[in-house]
């Protein structure tokens, strides 16, 4: 039987458990971990050191009856079935009143779920997004916490003192009831996904038509890594450039294969947003291309069929100026659409979120922190109730400043056959949102043209039908 009793409960000791055990560690709270892999076992204990501090096990009795009442266990183990598995394995080790994090990337839905069916044995659960992959799970990641409001109060010391600190602040703050943390995750990972669509378009757009090199791309974006555009995708952007190829002479960039894997999280965020109503089409376009990207041998037969323009190359300097302006509005349109979806689930299943607390954990430890969005937490704290990013007077000037750019950008990638599809989808949402009158009143004239859908009108109240070409 063990002796020492531990703060903290971790299981699953892969990139992330791993790592998360060890900050917790050293952020003063003793911790036990568990895994099914010896090999992961025995390397906690290893790289632990002060086995009374931090220990792990492969036994789940042990593990358990290691754990301070009321016990408090994150699960940082693959998303899916494997969190209902280690649920049952975990339950008839536990007590009332115990707490069960997911740390992982879980559907909502599946928290909610889970949520329903742990209360009833009287246990805490709490779906708790993580970010910041293996170098945030270490030194402080962002954490987005959803559940019983009142048992978060046991793990709020802990996720506290283990989360990045942005000027002193935690990254990390209760977000409300049930899924509320796992949907925050969602959504971030949505963003994530868009805002690296975005940047790999100005990378290609920079290479194709002003003919920039890995160094000269290295430069470019660990400048802009510096104003405005500062950001952790821009950093480790500027990073991977340098990185040369262990098994060829070049740099590695240019020999990774171009299809991008995706494990769900932003095809989720798409799907949803479709049924709350809300469009994000610069996530909906990131999410294809991973797609389009996967279509390998596809793309290179049709590549042989189709003529390309071929124009001089642009100047560089010019280019890298707007480019810079690109990447900005558009990584501006990238937050709007996903605070925009938050803002209606928040509605559509009772969450309650604050915007810019929200807007706050994501200021350090997480993929898409960036400078931006200190500005993004003000708008929203200005006006909780902004329904929409593009609506924040802070946020006009600087959209206004950057649209002729904006616009330059993606007609150099028109006339050039470069796709730039997060860019122009970002362009096309902004007009559209931003237009008084569209033409969709057309289509309300073909809908009941062809289907008696009937319409509204413009200058009356009711709801028409026309018997169309009658007169
Ligand atoms: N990697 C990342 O950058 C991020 C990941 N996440 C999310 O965090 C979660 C964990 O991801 P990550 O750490 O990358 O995944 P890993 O696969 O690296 O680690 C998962 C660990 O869980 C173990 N495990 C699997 N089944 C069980 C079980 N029944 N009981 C105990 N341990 C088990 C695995 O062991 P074994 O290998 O032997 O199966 C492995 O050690 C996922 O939901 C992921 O989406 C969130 C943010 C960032
Ligand atoms: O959650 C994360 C970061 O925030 C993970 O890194 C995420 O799983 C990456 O997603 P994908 O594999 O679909 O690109």
């Amino acid at each position: 039987m063990q002796e020492t009793q531990y703060d903290f409960g971790l299981i699953g000791l892969g990139v992330m458990g791993r790592n998360f055990i060890l900050n917790v560690k050293d952020n003063g709270f003793s911790a036990f971990g568990y895994d099914l892999d010896t090999e992961k076992v025995e390397a906690l204990r290893e790289e632990g050191g002060d086995r009374g501090r931090v220990d792990a096990t492969q036994d789940l009795p042990t593990f358990c009856q290691s754990l301070t009442s009321p016990r408090k266990i994150m699960l940082l183990v693959p998303a899916g079935k494997i969190v209902d598995q280690v649920i049952e394995d975990l339950l008839p080790h536990l007590d009332k009143g115990d707490i069960i994090i997911d740390g992982g990337n879980s559907f909502f839905s599946d928290t909610d779920r889970r949520d329903a069916y742990l209360s009833e044995k009287g246990i805490h659960f709490f779906g708790s997004g993580v970010s910041g992959g293996a170098k945030g799970a270490r030194k402080g990641p962002s954490i987005m916490p959803g559940g019983n409001k009142e048992a978060y109060e046991h793990v709020r010391p802990i996720f506290e003192a283990v989360a990045a600190k942005y000027q002193g602040e935690p990254c990390v703050a209760y977000l409300g009831p049930k899924s509320a943390g796992n949907y925050v995750k969602m959504v971030h990972n949505g963003i994530e996904y868009a805002m690296m669509q975005l940047t790999s378009e100005v990378y290609d757009l920079l290479h194709r038509a002003a003919g920039l090199s890995n160094d000269e791309l290295h430069q470019v974006f660990d400048s802009w890594n510096k104003g405005r555009l500062q950001s952790f995708l821009v950093e480790i952007t500027a990073e991977i450039f340098l990185q040369e190829d262990d098994l060829s002479s070049g740099r590695l960039v240019d020999m990774i294969l171009d299809k991008a894997k995706q494990k769900g999280t932003g095809k989720w965020t798409s799907q949803n947003a479709m049924d709350l109503g809300i469009p994000v089409p610069t996530i909906d376009m990131a999410v294809s291309m991973r797609e389009i990207s996967a279509l390998k041998s596809l793309r290179v037969d049709a590549d042989s069929l189709y003529d390309r323009p071929k124009l001089p190359t642009l100047p560089k300097e010019e280019l890298i100026e707007q480019a810079e302006k690109a990447l900005y509005f558009s990584f501006v349109i990238s937050y709007a659409q996903g605070l925009h979806q938050l803002a209606e689930a928040s509605k559509e299943y009772g969450y309650e979120l604050d915007l810019s607390q929200i807007a706050k954990i994501w200021r350090a430890g997480c993929i898409i922190r960036a400078g931006m969005l200190a500005d993004i937490a003000e708008a929203f704290g200005q006006n909780p109730k902004l329904e929409n990013l593009l609506l924040s007077p802070s946020f006009v000037d600087k959209v206004n400043g950057a649209l002729p750019a904006v616009r330059r950008v993606a007609s150099q990638a028109l006339e050039r056959g470069i796709a730039m599809p997060g860019l122009l989808t970002s362009i096309s949402y902004f007009d559209a949102l931003t237009t008084g009158r569209l033409p969709l009143n057309l289509i309300q004239a073909q809908r009941d043209h062809f289907g008696s859908h009937t319409y509204e009108r413009t200058d009356r109240e009711g709801i028409f039908h026309t018997e169309w070409g009658k007169n």
